[in-house]
């Protein structure tokens, strides 16, 4: 049976973990978490039933599929101290913002390796995952890829220097949304509701508008068809995007994606 391993057992770590176990794409039994806090091992196992491992170079030789879910700083450590105990046949899985594949191959060789950009929307099964691949047979491909299908949707793209842009987008994206809701709710308390009654207007109206995102993805329809439906003419909803536009609200999301975009590619330094 295979086993896959997670050295850095944070929040992405543990909403893959969540996936693959409710998958039954592995076992809790094969899966291997390390980590510097020994309280986020304790929380895993009694969780998920995962296994700790007593070190990463452990962890590192026993596992098929071994993912690097550290921060980006704390990768060339990590890669470090890992780069003789892998096992011959392990593809390795790179989450981490920035860190190109060459960078990995500098420290491990020429070994298989899956460069991914998931989000946190895997916690529930809905994540959206890029992938860049180098030195993979179909066997590793096809392990590593699985791990993120478990979680959500997948890509594949050929040109790895996209993968910052992904991360911008996809990668981050939640953020936008949640900093979205998090000022509806201020703004609707300001004016003068309830903070429980904002909350739940609130969530309630991401949630619908998520459904709502599906549903018009499932018809071919656009962004722009769901906000036209909302959009009376000469209405409430028109009255606020006028504001956002003459805002500059698309110079705003260039902005702030340009900035994750590039913070991306500084990481890889
Ligand atoms: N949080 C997110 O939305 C996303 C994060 N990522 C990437 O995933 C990676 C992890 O991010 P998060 O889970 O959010 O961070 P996190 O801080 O929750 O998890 C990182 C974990 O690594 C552990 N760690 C640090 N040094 C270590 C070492 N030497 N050995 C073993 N464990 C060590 C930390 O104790 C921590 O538990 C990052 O590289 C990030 O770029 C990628 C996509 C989305
Ligand atoms: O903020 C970060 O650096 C990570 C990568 C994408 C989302 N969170």
């Amino acid at each position: 049976m295979n086993k896959i391993g997670f050295i850095g057992s944070g929040n992405m770590a543990e909403a893959l973990i969540k996936g693959i176990i409710s998958a039954n794409l592995y076992a809790p039994e094969n899966v291997l978490v390390s980590d510097i806090r020994q309280d986020r091992l304790k929380y895993l196992a009694e969780e998920y039933g995962v296994q700790p491992a007593s070190s990463n170079t452990e962890l590192a030789s026993q596992v098929d599929v071994l993912v690097l879910s550290v921060k980006p700083q704390n990768m060339a450590a990590v890669l470090e101290e890992i780069q003789d105990s892998l096992n011959d046949s392990a593809v390795v899985i790179s989450i981490a913002a920035g860190i190109t594949t060459e960078r990995i191959a500098q420290f491990l060789g020429d070994v298989p390796i899956i460069r991914a950009m998931p989000n946190t929307p895997a916690m529930v099964d809905q994540g959206a995952t890029a992938v860049v691949i180098r030195n993979t047979g179909p066997r590793q491909f096809k392990a590593g890829l699985d791990v993120f299908m478990a979680v959500g949707k997948v890509e594949v793209l050929e040109d790895e220097s996209l993968i910052d842009a992904v991360t911008a987008v996809s990668g981050t994206g939640p953020a936008y949304f949640f900093l979205l809701m998090e000022e509806l709710i201020n703004v609707a308390i300001d004016m003068g509701l309830p903070a429980d009654i904002a909350k739940e207007l609130v969530f309630q109206t991401a949630k619908g508008a998520g459904l709502l995102a599906e549903m018009a993805y499932s018809r071919n329809e656009t962004p722009g068809q769901l906000r036209e439906r909302v959009t009376s003419p000469g209405g409430t909803t028109a009255a606020a995007m006028k504001v956002l536009k003459d805002l500059d609200f698309n110079g705003i999301m260039t902005k702030a994606l340009t900035a994750a975009r590039d913070r991306s590619r500084e990481l890889s330094q």
